[in-house]
């Protein structure tokens, strides 16, 4: 088999869970096979990215390598991306303990994946004269001998001649395939089919919307922008519509008095800004050059002399912060393996019991947990503080005054094992060269806490900001907005838009949703009054869809998130006509249900736009596998969202099959969701938290669908959940006998 020549970008997309066979659909991956060799790119990919070989030839019993990287685990793609990344950055190549590595010249040995897992092999790699340093992955060995370096650098085998020709081509060809996918798609009838109808502005004016909107959101957007408001309202109420149409008031009022205002919507994501801008300009008053709508770290970027001026050639590898948190809770994680597996020993005794019962839990839910705990304490606490590993500053950290959103740490040895675990997270970023949107965020912050921007803010800064999703930004986020006014000596207007329930990344664990809680009363401070105002009407969805909704909310334990928080479900209707009710289908096994899936996609897709959100991540892969099998029928157009894939333009495709984790479709529609990848979360089994999470990610797919609601399940995966069987018992949801297969 010819050798394969893939990029970090490419790997590291790989690794968000994608199938082999997802690659042709999808808009970031390019494919190129030469005469050589194979090449895989990244759309960003340039001819003077770093080049990792891959040898797949297996010329002694020794050494293997899958056919493809897609044969690869995520846990393993990641590692050698981790492993490019740290080659590449200045000074000496460090990698962390548990990789357990052998050296010999230029020839390198580490471990795959987990030692003792079932990657439990060994890749034998080279770093080429150059910088960056092109790598070659000559294969992976079983053996765990040092002197297997010895023995493969003697019959060491040579690269294909033709690859640097091979390569270029590859380049060339990718950059054209970049160019060709810009191209609207004319000659695809469906995007122009009811274009405008599908939007979340159905192709009305913004005269028009002013005469369709509640009495509630009326009020909100007549109301009076001397004070901070928050909007709060369940899923589908409307929410981003009446940010949309204030901001545009505000703007037209401004220019009717004839004063300049500059407003700013805030989002979490890059797929919420693009809905967000196609929708304020199809409201018929053009562009308005006044609003500015950015995700948080798109502003950092912008305005950020330190991200702007940075020569230290360090990579920002996340677009958003939604990218971000998930990039860099991976890195922590494999920082937790490594340090309870050497360094905890010295440290176990002398913590208090809880937090020595986290790091001892083998389990992976509670390691999860804690890595997001520890991602809030580094951004939002230590990072915000601008503390760097260093002499003097653990004390400085011990010093920290404490808040009620932050990790409980009891003792002065619980903050010394958390800031040891910093200081290797700071060493493990340094070594791969990479910054966090965190650390471009608290840099952000230190910046606006200058005289300079204090100065410049007056011109720069905004007269209203609208936060969307507020519920789902971090407290250093948080922190950063009231700083983006314009005017200094009042308290900055902002108007949050608030959906409590929706907390995907923030409800890993129950502490993390206290800290929404929390820190938003010490945000709320700093912005001075804050009115309220509540939707209680939803309009996305049919009163059998809200039903369902209110039975997953009750499900919720109300312990993790405090009263103030409640939505009053009891009192929200639904505004749509009735439809159908949503149904569970249970088949025998999994081959059954992706054929039930398979089956309710040839027969709803010309009802409209379906989603098929996985509510579990760990089910993800397999189902990018089944949209990749559903899109090779070649009758239905199939979008894939893994992490890092830039969603434009879906907003608008009237018809088609979106496939994705659930977190990723927070702020998206569709007229119809399919719902799969629930797991039991059984109470004697799941932790609190992770049932607060999973019922929060299942609310989020739930409330994306406009019509029809289908939930899948199957015996090999242990069935339908309990909260689903009692939406069966009480009417809610229909039960239907899925394959038998
Ligand atoms: N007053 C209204 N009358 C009719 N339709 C409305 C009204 N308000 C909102 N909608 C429609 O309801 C849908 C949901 O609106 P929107 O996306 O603004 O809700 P949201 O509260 O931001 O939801 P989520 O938080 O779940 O993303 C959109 O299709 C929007 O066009």
């Amino acid at each position: 088999m010819k050798p394969l020549i893939t990029t970090v970008n490419a790997l590291k997309e790989m690794a968000t869970g994608l199938s082999r066979e997802a690659i042709p659909a999808s808009p970031l991956l390019f494919e190129y096979t030469g005469i050589d060799v194979e090449v895989l790119l990244h759309a960003e990919d340039t001819a003077d990215e770093q080049r990792i070989f891959v040898i797949r030839q297996s010329d002694t019993r020794e050494r293997t390598v899958p056919r493809h990287p897609g044969d690869l685990t995520s846990d393993v793609l990641s590692r050698v991306a981790s492993f490019a990344e740290r080659a590449r950055a200045n000074g000496s190549l460090t990698l962390p303990h548990g990789w357990h590595q052998f050296k010999r010249n230029n020839l390198i040995t580490f471990f795959a994946g987990q030692r003792g897992g079932p990657e439990g092999r060994r890749w034998i790699a080279e770093l080429l004269p150059g910088a960056p340093p092109d790598i070659v992955f000559w294969g992976m060995a079983r053996s765990d001998r040092p002197a297997i370096l010895e023995e493969f650098e003697a019959a060491k085998p040579i690269l294909p001649p033709g690859w640097q020709q091979d390569w270029r081509s590859a380049v060339e060809k990718c950059a054209e395939w970049v160019e060709l996918s810009k191209r609207p798609e004319t000659t695809d009838v469906e995007i122009e089919l009811g274009h405008l109808d599908q939007s979340t502005t159905k192709g009305w004016s913004y005269e028009q919307w002013l005469t369709e909107v509640t009495a509630d959101q009326h009020s909100f957007i007549e109301a009076t922008t001397t004070k901070s408001i928050r909007l709060r309202g369940p899923a589908g109420s409307g929410k981003t519509l009446a940010l949309s149409l204030k901001a545009i008031k505000e703007v037209l009022d401004a220019r009717e008095s004839g004063g300049g205002i500059r407003v700013l919507m805030v989002t979490h994501s890059w797929s919420l800004t693009t809905a967000i801008l196609e929708s304020v300009e199809s409201m018929g008053k053009g562009q308005l050059a006044e609003i500015d709508v950015f995700p948080l770290l798109e502003i950092a970027k912008l305005i950020s002399p330190h991200y702007a001026n940075d020569k230290s050639g360090y990579s920002l590898a996340a677009d958003d912060s939604f990218s971000g948190k998930q990039d860099q809770l991976n890195e922590i994680l494999e920082v937790l393996d490594d340090f309870v597996t050497g360094d905890w020993v010295t440290y176990r005794e002398r913590v208090t019991e809880d937090l020595r019962a986290r790091f001892d839990s083998g389990e992976p839910d509670d390691r999860k947990a804690l890595a997001w705990d520890l991602l809030l304490e580094f951004g939002s606490v230590i990072g915000a503080s601008a503390i760097f590993p260093g002499a003097g500053a653990e004390s400085r950290y011990a010093q920290l005054p404490r808040a009620g959103w932050m990790l409980p740490l009891q003792t002065r040895d619980d903050k010394r094992v958390v800031f040891a675990l910093y200081t290797k997270y700071m060493e493990n970023l340094d070594a791969r060269g990479t910054l966090t949107s965190d650390q471009v965020l608290a840099d952000l912050l230190s910046h606006l806490e200058t005289h300079a921007w204090n100065r410049a803010r007056k011109d720069e800064g905004y007269d209203l900001i609208f936060v969307d999703e507020f519920h789902l930004f971090s407290p250093l986020e948080r922190q950063v907005l009231h700083y983006l006014s314009r005017d200094v000596n009042s308290y900055p207007r902002v108007f949050m838009a608030v959906d409590p329930r929706q907390s995907p990344s923030e409800a890993f664990i129950g502490v993390a949703a206290d800290g929404t809680r929390s820190s938003s009363g010490a945000f709320e401070a700093s912005i001075g009054d804050v009115t309220n105002f509540e939707l209680t009407t939803v309009h996305r969805f049919t009163p059998q869809i809200l039903e369902l909704i209110k039975h997953v909310h009750h499900e919720f334990p109300t312990l993790d998130l405090g009263a103030d928080w409640q939505i009053d479900f009891a009192a929200v209707e639904s505004a749509q006509e009735s439809g159908p009710l949503p149904v569970l289908s249970k088949a025998a096994s999994r081959e059954g249900e992706d054929a039930d899936i398979a089956k309710a996609v040839h027969k709803l897709y010309s009802t409209g736009r379906i989603a098929l959100a996985v509510v579990d991540n760990r089910h993800w892969h397999r189902f990018s596998e089944l949209a990749t099998r559903i899109a090779t029928s070649g009758k239905f157009h199939v979008s894939t969202i893994s992490g890092r894939t830039d969603i434009d333009g879906i907003g608008y495709r009237s018809r088609g099959l979106v496939v994705g984790p659930a977190e990723y479709l927070a702020g998206l529609q569709f007229d119809v969701v399919l719902v799969a990848g629930i797991p039991d979360m059984d109470v004697t089994r799941t932790a609190t938290n992770e049932r607060t999470r999973l019922l929060s990610l299942l609310y989020l797919a739930l409330s994306r669908a406009q019509r029809q609601v289908r939930v899948f399940v199957n015996d090999d995966d242990g069935g339908a959940a309990e909260v689903l069987g009692r939406a069966v018992t009480n009417g809610v949801m229909k039960q239907e006998q899925g394959s038998f297969v």
